[in-house]
């Protein structure tokens, strides 16, 4: 089943030539889709489009059928808490003068009134935190602590906490590990693959790491120049029908 549908969608910035013109694409529900592309390609500006950060200039999303992408920000309330993000740098997305603890619940106080939740669930501020924590494979003493005093590892895990926390249906992963060392690296990538199955999630999971993608993905586009070039089942990541330029990202990977 469809869950988000991006139609004809172009982007450009004042006076700049298109960020992306034209991009089409499905995402399935419970899938993780990559998007890998060379740096400036356009890939996060596409996820801050979803997001709905930035304005498109046309073409259309659809998040389970229903065009968001010209929604007052009040009609969009109820789509904001379907769709979540993870960032590179998760220093950045953590209030410095926030407990852990405040931050996770931060989504659950803004949405509470419209929230069903079926994996987790409220009875108090501290359960409920603990829930969190657990959930992303951290000590619960942690509730207690402020960003600055945990690792870079931890920092994420609390992000991806956080954006799970509402249980959306789909989360925006753009580098989510690129500030990790790669044993961190592998252990929150396959974190994220255990929650997305947990959770019936599914992921849009922006990288540069093909390998990330082959561990992680069931579908990969490619994005050149503002355009998807290349879209493809991971299992035929090798295939001789890939564009050249997947080609040339496979020769070095
Ligand atoms: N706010 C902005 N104003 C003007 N131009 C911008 C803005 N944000 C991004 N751009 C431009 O849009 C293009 C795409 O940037 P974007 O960050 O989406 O690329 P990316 O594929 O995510 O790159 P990376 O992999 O390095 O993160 C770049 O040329 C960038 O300079």
């Amino acid at each position: 089943m469809t869950l988000l549908t991006v139609k004809d969608l172009s982007k450009s910035y004042k006076r700049g030539r298109p960020v992306f013109s034209n991009i089409s694409f499905d995402l399935h529900k419970g899938e993780c889709l990559a998007l890998v592309g060379e740096s400036g390609s356009g890939k996060s500006t596409l996820a801050r489009c979803l997001l709905r950060i930035e304005a498109t200039d046309h073409g259309s999303i659809f998040l389970n059928g229903k065009a968001i992408e010209k929604l007052s920000e009040r009609q969009l309330k109820p789509y904001r808490k379907k769709i979540q993000a993870v960032f590179q740098n998760p220093m950045a997305s953590l209030n410095p003068k926030l407990k852990i603890k405040d931050s996770l619940i931060d989504p659950y106080m803004q949405y509470k009134s419209e929230l069903r939740l079926a994996h987790f669930s409220y009875t108090s501020k501290d359960a409920y935190v603990k829930q969190l924590l657990e959930a992303v494979e951290l000590p619960v003493f942690l509730a207690d602590r402020y960003p600055h005093e945990l690792s870079g590892g931890q920092r994420q895990r609390v992000t991806i906490a956080r954006a799970i926390s509402i249980e959306p249906e789909l989360v925006l992963l753009d580098e989510p590990t690129a500030s990790l060392d790669v044993i961190s690296q592998n252990a929150v990538l396959q974190l994220l693959t255990e929650l997305r199955q947990n959770l019936n999630l599914s992921y849009l999971f922006i990288s540069h790491d093909l390998a990330a993608v082959n561990q992680m993905s069931q579908r990969t586009m490619v994005m050149k120049d503002g355009q998807i070039v290349d879209q493809f089942e991971q299992q035929h990541l090798f295939a001789d029908e890939r564009h050249p330029y997947t080609k040339e990202l496979v020769s070095i990977f």
